[in-house]
């Protein structure tokens, strides 16, 4: 659990107590003063506090008004806007990689919804049926250990399992202090992370942990880069030597926007924290201060694919290559746990010194969740937006993805866009409006050409799934050994390795390119003659995070729309028919089956099929 909850919820032995006898109005209604104890608060009510009263900017009084175990959302006047309560990440036993603890009794399920978690698309069952963090509230010993009057024995010697730091899940022992074993182990969910704070790394073993809580751990040094959002800095752990990128947002109790970045990064932070995948940046853990919320994340040091294009200009194609195959990686495992990334664009996509790619910036992301009426909101960076995004008629799922990595893979050959030849809103008519789809550099190779072309499909169920795209011999023709890797890069940007040149972060900031400028948007609302996405745009004028803080689009930035999803990505189901017809293979999109049949020769075959049609509709 981070350090900043219990700053935030403002546990108390009676109240938290109250609050895992069970939530539910069954139990609500017999409680009676527990009730009252455990009324939860939305973090818009905690902002909006006068400062007399309460006062937001001081930690303490978080704990004033945020009872229990959380806060219903930022805006709980919109469902599509309920916030992601803050994750409750766990840290593993240490002598105990794989299970989880899992508290029993009361604190049951039902606990949850005072959260009002369960509206909450980053909260719902994936595809393995885990809950994500929900479930780590209820795992986490720590999250009913204060309520139980009990707390937690420390086993550790680090100072991090001092009483004042019961959050940073000091119960690793899953026994309380009578003895008592409060809590069973149960199976890690596949792909889960049970231990983001920053003091663990997935791939540094053996880190030793620091005194004090999560922020005390890491110290702040230069600014890495500037997002919409906020500010990322270098940090430091001055005990092991580990380093982080730590992005914040400050907290600003009656601004807008102050409310809009920390309802986005705790966004990112609720999906991030239950992903761990080479080709991801990793989640350490987040904090919340007086007057700021800091989320600490793996450190990549080699800046952006964006960023090396404008330094070095465009790759050559193995670099592009490699670089894809990752990217791919990533989105499979991603869209494997149903999420969609949503702005996958080279300013999000970072490069550590290794080669490793990394996938960042998860403030858009979604859990696409099956529910019978839906919200979708216009999100993403224009040039790199899939043209259903754009046009919002049946509504977009994981192939967006696919299209947006087929515009990355157009930036990375050519240092553009695509599309880069229209200002941003001509772009956005051009997207959705014709049926034109970007340019193709003549000097790629016949696969990078195929490649792109099955990414940049209109159609969005015609692109393939990024786990099939991985068979494509663009990038499954590729040995990459981490050497390789290193080499490739290195080759490629022999500066960014030497030496010779330490890229600032600030010179990261969005270009024209990436966002919309203020003009873009004042032209934007001035538009009334397009007919079909007049609406979408004027949507995506007041809703699309493109812009800097100071635009009046993200100032304004309310619209959303309803609409339904897509139905599921039918490429399987082509595949299926493809057999059909085609008796000896078995899998068509992995190589070295029976067939000499590759599925990347040709494009028509995932032309023209009709989408699966499906009765269930899906959120964002
Ligand atoms: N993990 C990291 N390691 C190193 N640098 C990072 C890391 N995360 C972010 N940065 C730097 O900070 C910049 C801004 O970060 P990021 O894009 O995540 O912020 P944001 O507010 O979400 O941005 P956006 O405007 O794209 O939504 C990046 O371009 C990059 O230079």
């Amino acid at each position: 659990m981070p350090v900043w909850w219990d700053k935030l919820s403002g546990r108390t032995k009676d109240s938290e107590a109250n609050c895992l006898e069970g939530s539910s109005p069954k139990n609500e209604k017999k409680r009676g003063k527990g009730k009252r104890d455990c009324e939860v608060k939305s973090f818009e009510e905690i902002l909006v506090l006068p400062q007399s009263r309460n006062s937001p900017r001081n930690s303490r009084d978080f704990s004033a008004v945020g009872r229990c175990s959380g806060f219903s959302g930022f805006d709980s006047a919109s469902s599509l806007d309920r916030a992601h309560p803050l994750p409750l990440p766990l840290e593993p036993p240490s002598d105990q990689p794989g299970p989880v603890g899992f508290v029993s009794g009361s604190g049951s399920v039902s606990s949850l919804s005072s959260s009002g978690s369960y509206d909450d698309p980053a909260h719902v069952l994936d595809q393995n049926g885990f809950r994500g963090h929900v479930e780590n509230r209820v795992l986490s010993p720590l999250s009913r250990s204060p309520g139980r009057g009990s707390r937690c024995i420390s086993t550790g010697t680090s100072p991090i399992h001092s009483r004042t730091n019961v959050n940073n899940l000091d119960c690793s022992n899953g026994k309380l202090e009578d003895g008592r074993n409060e809590w069973h182990k149960l199976p890690r969910p596949p792909g889960s992370i049970v231990s983001p704070s920053p003091s663990y790394s997935p791939r540094s073993p053996g880190t030793p942990e620091s005194s004090g809580g999560i922020s005390s751990k890491w110290r702040k040094g230069k600014l890495l880069g500037r997002g919409t959002f906020g500010h990322v800095y270098l940090g430091f752990n001055s005990e092991n030597g580990q380093m982080c990128a730590i992005k914040e947002v400050r907290v600003v109790s009656d601004d807008p926007s102050s409310k809009e970045s920390l309802k986005q990064l705790n966004q990112e932070i609720a999906l991030l924290s239950r992903l761990s995948h080479p080709n991801i940046v990793q989640y350490y853990g987040s904090d919340l201060s007086e007057d700021r919320l800091s989320v600490y994340l793996e450190y990549v040091s080699g800046g952006s694919i964006y960023k090396l294009l404008q330094e070095y200009g465009a790759f050559a194609e193995p670099v592009i290559q490699n670089y894809t195959r990752q990217i791919l990686s990533g989105l499979a495992y991603l869209h494997g746990r149903n999420t969609i990334h949503r702005d996958i664009k080279g300013a999000n996509i970072l490069v550590d010194p290794n080669g490793e790619i990394k996938v960042a910036d998860f403030g858009m992301a979604k859990h696409v969740w099956i529910v019978s009426s839906s919200m979708l909101s216009f999100k993403g960076s224009p040039y790199w937006m899939a043209p259903e995004v754009v046009m919002n008629t049946n509504g977009y799922s994981l192939p967006v993805d696919i299209w947006s990595l087929g515009c990355t893979v157009l930036e990375m050959a050519t240092s553009k866009p695509p599309w880069s030849q229209y200002e941003g809103v001509a772009a956005i008519f051009k997207i959705g409006n014709s049926k034109d789809v970007p340019e193709i550099p003549d000097h790629l190779s016949a696969d990078a050409k195929s490649f792109i072309r099955q990414c940049l499909q209109r159609e969005p169920s015609a692109r393939p799934t990024a786990s099939q795209l991985l068979g494509h011999p663009f990038v499954r023709n590729q040995s990459t050994p981490k050497a390789t890797n290193v080499n490739i890069t290195r080759e490629a940007f022999p500066r960014a390795f030497d030496g010779s040149r330490t890229p600032t972060a600030l010179d990261m900031q969005s270009s024209r390119m990436n966002n919309l400028d203020q003009d873009d948007a004042s032209r934007l609302v001035g538009v009334r003659t397009f007919t079909c996405p007049r609406d979408n745009v004027r949507a995506i004028a007041s809703s699309l995070p493109v812009s800097p803080p100071s635009s009046p689009l993200r100032r304004d930035a309310t619209a959303h729309k309803n609409f339904f999803l897509s139905p599921p990505h039918p490429s399987y189901a082509v595949v299926k028919s493809t057999l059909t017809h085609t008796n000896n293979l078995v899998h068509p999109f992995r190589p070295n089956t029976r067939s000499t049949f590759d599925p990347w020769h040709e494009i028509p075959l995932f032309r023209g099929e009709a989408p699966v049609k499906s009765s269930s509709r899906t959120l964002l």
